[in-house]
């Protein structure tokens, strides 16, 4: 024998019902015997008790709440049941709303809504939707018939929630089922008192009636059928990925339903647990899904965590004071005025100092807590020796939950390495000595990020998911789109990461889009339905929308969003950029966001500032890390002055080589930074910085090599007609040089005294600068340990695909950093 519960939304129609009575027939016909527990049609229950209230408090409108109560389950009776059928059916139910209408009748005359006529008044949502069920049962060839539980399950006569009487209803219900071979449909939730009284079960009532008839039955499962495919990971309104569980253990399907999951309400269901019977949730609208098992094992043992769960609005209430240290009784007092204050705590801890306990509450309890602590310890707060109480409100509970997790070490690292990552904090921690359940409260605007993030960590070991906020798709930013593009499938499949691009702006325009936009289309097509941009404005949406894993990449050329880069990693969010103004202003601004960075526990990343895709900064970091000294840098740091002075030969004009510079992708959006020395300078200064000095741009030396009218055109456009003016001076400097045998090199030098400059020099064929080809750079580090033969780094050094590989390779580091 099996028993099955069907909720109010399975029953809440004609069309649902239908659905029930299709599995009903299954099982009918598979010749497993069942009895099958209703509830009320969805939304009657509620109806009736404010048609009770109406009625109590004089409202003649109850009478017309009542006539809808009518039609709910005429309108169902007359969809489901055959017309030759229906007057039976109409007649029980109008027979039965005749009696609740004269119910109603009385407590409008009285006045006056006991307990006890409010249980009668519920009772008829369950006696209605039982029968009605029954009879199309029987329509549709599955012999069924009404059990109304007020025959069998005895109680006292405690209205709202009455206590069973075991012993009779056992008894009852085993006769009952002995006597008869029809499918019984019983109401749900309600019972009846040894006077013949009817009472109600109280809260999750039809689940109990479930539990008491499986126990009663010895049954081998109890099947509650749901709307919903059973227990899910976490709540799926908030994470997406969430998937329902296979098996739970009672334990933990106690502790997920604490915290927040609905699906059942297990103390209900303890006739049948103390009977080890298996429980199944199932989904009535998806009933070939198997659903979740409730046994007693919570199996799946690679499993630590078996689900996440949270109460989203909690106030978190601290008692402090040394009075409290080593004081036997202080929480029997402070616990004991609470519960008579009608308090429930939802979470405790105290530290091992004993100098704060520390509990949650429901957000409305929080000042009544306040007042009734302040009465208890009136005297102790009155001499100083406890501290007035701390309210904190604005905070949620997250909880993972898993039988599993016991003994096992790592679990709540991870939990609070996933949480740190993210920048979330942790206002209180708790944990059972079972190991059940970890509870931390965190602030509320952060649940969302903190269930998604733990999620991903805790249920998509196999899938990681980084959300990419981007800014800036021009040549760099465009690139890096197309390769983020052909790469994802790779890493979706071979390193199961999911690149989700949720963020991307211009200049003109900015779109967003949490589960990630489709970066197939050209560019102007993921923008075309965009706001108008502004680097703040992304910046404020990007930390507005608060998602877990987080990186913002920047691909602009100017300063708008590198003077947000401080308030970005405050709100521990990861970036990575090839924009080097942030590392090359001023020096309090680098050292903020190195230390902002350093502080939440998340990334800045800027290896394509110098040598673009090259490895500089990186080995440099690592030279630095492992002890040696730097003792002088030396580099062509430019790949747009190594190209123009590599191709720079006899009969060339310069300025034709910067215009295809700069058709190469080589130059800055502007060339004159790159011939103007401020590239350069930029990027010696980082090194330097990196290196270990401290230095402002103004301790760069940069000796100018183009023209000032050249430098003050107004426009690039206007730039080049100055450049070609400038065409012979180039002439003349690149002859003269190659008169000696040498060549020309933009090269940046950072001495043993801390030194830096940039300056054009002529450098003869010994030297390693001479031989470099195309937009090669050259990085000579002399350190104390590469003394006699310095550490050399060559190759590409500008160019749209090195770099945006560049800044590619740190988003996955970034992701690996986050995710793992
Ligand atoms: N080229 C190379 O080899 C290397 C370049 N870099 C660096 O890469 C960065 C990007 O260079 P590159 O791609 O050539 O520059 P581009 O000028 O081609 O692209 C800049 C992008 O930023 C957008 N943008 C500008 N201001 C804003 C703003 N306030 N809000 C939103 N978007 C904005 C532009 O919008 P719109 O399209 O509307 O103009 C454009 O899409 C620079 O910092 C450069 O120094 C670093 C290493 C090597
Ligand atoms: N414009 C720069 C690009 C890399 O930083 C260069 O030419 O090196
Ligand atoms: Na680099």
């Amino acid at each position: 024998m099996k028993v099955l519960k069907f909720g109010g939304t399975s029953v809440g129609s004609a069309k649902n019902i239908q659905q029930v009575a299709n599995i009903l027939s299954d099982y009918q016909q598979s010749g497993q015997r069942v009895a099958v527990v209703v509830s009320a049609m969805s939304g009657i229950t509620n109806k009736l008790i404010e048609v009770g209230n109406r009625a109590a408090s004089g409202d003649e409108t109850y009478k017309s709440l009542l006539k809808d109560i009518e039609s709910t389950h005429l309108t169902a009776i007359r969809e489901l049941i055959e017309v030759r059928r229906q007057s039976k059916t109409i007649a029980f139910v109008k027979l039965q709303l005749n009696d609740l209408e004269d119910i109603l009748r009385g407590i409008f005359l009285l006045k006056e809504l006991s307990l006890r006529s409010l249980d009668i008044l519920q009772s008829f949502g369950e006696r209605l939707s039982s029968y009605i069920i029954a009879e199309f049962l029987t329509q549709e060839g599955v012999p069924a018939e009404q059990l109304d539980a007020r025959k069998v399950v005895r109680t006292n006569s405690v209205f709202g929630g009455a206590k069973v009487d075991f012993v009779t209803t056992n008894s009852a219900i085993t006769k009952h089922f002995a006597e008869t071979d029809k499918m019984q449909i019983v109401t749900g939730f309600i019972a009846s008192s040894e006077s013949g009284e009817t009472t109600t079960l109280g809260r999750g009532g039809s689940d109990y009636t479930a539990a008491i008839f499986g126990a009663a039955l010895n049954a081998t499962e109890i099947e509650i059928w749901t709307d919903v495919d059973g227990v899910m990971t976490t709540d799926p309104r908030v994470v997406p990925t969430a998937f329902s569980l296979q098996q739970l253990s009672y334990e933990e399907a106690m502790e997920m339903s604490h915290f927040g999951a609905k699906v059942i309400y297990p103390p209900t269901l303890q006739p049948a647990i103390k009977k080890n019977i298996d429980l199944r949730i199932r989904n009535t609208f998806n009933p070939s899904f198997p659903g979740t098992l409730v046994t007693s094992k919570s199996g799946q043992e690679d499993w630590p965590v078996k689900g996440i769960s949270s109460i989203k609005e909690i106030a978190l209430v601290t008692l402090s004071g040394s009075g409290l240290i080593g004081v036997p009784g202080v929480s029997s007092r402070l616990f004991g005025a609470l519960a008579r204050g009608g308090v429930s705590m939802i979470l405790i801890t105290q530290a091992s100092s004993e100098h704060t306990i520390t509990f949650a509450v429901a957000p409305g309890d929080a000042t009544e807590s306040k007042k009734i602590i302040e009465e208890e310890f009136f005297n102790e707060m009155a001499s100083g020796k406890v501290n007035p109480v701390e309210v904190q409100n604005n905070l949620s509970i997250l909880a993972i939950i898993g039988e599993n997790m016991a003994h096992r070490p790592g679990v709540a690292a991870k939990l609070f390495s996933a949480l740190g990552k993210n920048g979330v904090n942790i206002a209180a921690i708790a944990q059972g000595s079972s190991e059940l359940n970890v509870s931390v409260v965190i602030e509320q605007k952060h649940l969302h990020k903190s269930l998604n993030a733990l999620h991903e960590i805790f249920f998509l070991s196999d899938m990681a998911e980084l959300n990419v906020f981007m800014l800036g798709l021009g040549l760099i930013g465009n690139t890096l789109l197309t390769q983020m593009r052909d790469q994802a499938e790779y890493l979706l499949t071979e390193r199961n990461l999911r690149l989700n691009v949720v963020g991307a702006a211009n200049s003109k325009k900015m779109i967003f889009n949490e589960t990630g936009l489709d970066i197939s289309l050209p560019k102007d097509e993921i923008l075309a339905e965009g706001e108008t941009s502004s680097a703040a404005g992304f910046v404020e949406k990007m930390i507005e929308m608060n998602l877990p894993n987080s990186v913002f990449v920047d691909c602009t050329a100017g300063d708008s969003a590198v003077k947000l880069y401080e308030k970005i990693l405050l709100n521990s969010i990861s970036i990575t950029t090839p924009n080097k103004i942030a590392n090359s202003s001023s020096l309090d601004y680098y050292l903020r966001c190195q230390a902002a960075a350093k502080r939440r526990g998340v990334k800045f990343l800027y290896e394509t500032n110098v040598g673009a895709g090259l490895p500089v900064i990186g080995p440099l970091q690592d030279l630095k890390r492992s002890g040696d000294k730097i003792i002088k840098i030396e580099g062509i740091l430019s790949g747009t002055l190594s190209y123009l002075f590599n191709t720079f030969s006899a009969g060339m004009k310069f300025s034709e080589l910067v215009k295809d510079a700069k058709e190469m992708g080589y130059t800055e959006p502007d060339p004159r930074d790159d011939l103007g020395g401020v590239d350069v300078a930029r990027k010696i200064l980082i090194l330097a910085r990196e290196a270990g000095y401290h230095m402002e741009p103004s301790d760069v030396t940069v000796k100018p090599i183009l023209p000032q009218a050249c430098m003050d055109a107004e426009s690039v456009d206007d730039f080049f007609v100055e450049l070609e003016k400038a065409n012979d001076l180039f002439e003349k400097q690149r002859a003269e040089a190659e008169i000696d045998g040498k060549a020309l090199r933009m090269v940046a030098t950072l001495d043993e005294e801390g030194k830096a400059t940039v300056s054009l020099e002529a450098v003869d064929n010994s030297h390693p600068f001479h031989g470099l080809v195309g937009s090669d750079n050259m990085v000579v580090f002399t350190s104390r340990r590469y003394f006699n033969e310095p550490l050399v780094i060559r190759g590409p050094g500008a160019g749209a695909e090195v770099t945006a590989a560049g800044v590619f390779a740190e988003i996955i580091t970034i992701g690996n950093f986050l995710i793992n």
